[in-house]
């Protein structure tokens, strides 16, 4: 095996090594969405029940401060961490509307 062979089958074997880790952390990704997503259906029933709105912009305020901080501390672009929250948060309300469309609210 020459030497181009040989560097070009340690970065294959890398590349996979890293994809691995990779795809872990797409799964604990995944287990805590569906975490979080069943906790925002319930907060979305408690919320339909007791006539309170979909959203909470004062809360979600608070929450894009506090995950900016931590993107911040974590080397994170914190506008990223933003945007993730929203696109997140988004689906929430989107769920807590048909929640209490369904309920007749
Ligand atoms: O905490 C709430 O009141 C929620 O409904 C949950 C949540 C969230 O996904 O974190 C979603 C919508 C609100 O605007 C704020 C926060």
């Amino acid at each position: 095996m020459n030497t181009t062979q040989a560097t070009q089958d340690a970065a294959q074997s890398k590349l996979e090594e890293l994809r691995r880790s990779i795809d872990n952390i797409d799964a604990a990704l995944i287990y805590m969405l569906a975490e979080r997503f069943r906790h925002t259906q319930a907060v979305g029933k408690l919320k339909a029940t007791n006539h309170m709105p979909p959203a909470d912009p004062a809360r979600e305020a608070r929450q894009v401060a506090r995950l900016r901080q931590l993107a911040q501390s974590a080397q994170l672009d914190p506008d990223f961490a933003e945007k993730f929250l929203a696109f997140i948060i988004r689906e929430v309300i989107r769920h807590h509307e048909a929640i209490a469309a369904s309920e007749g609210r």
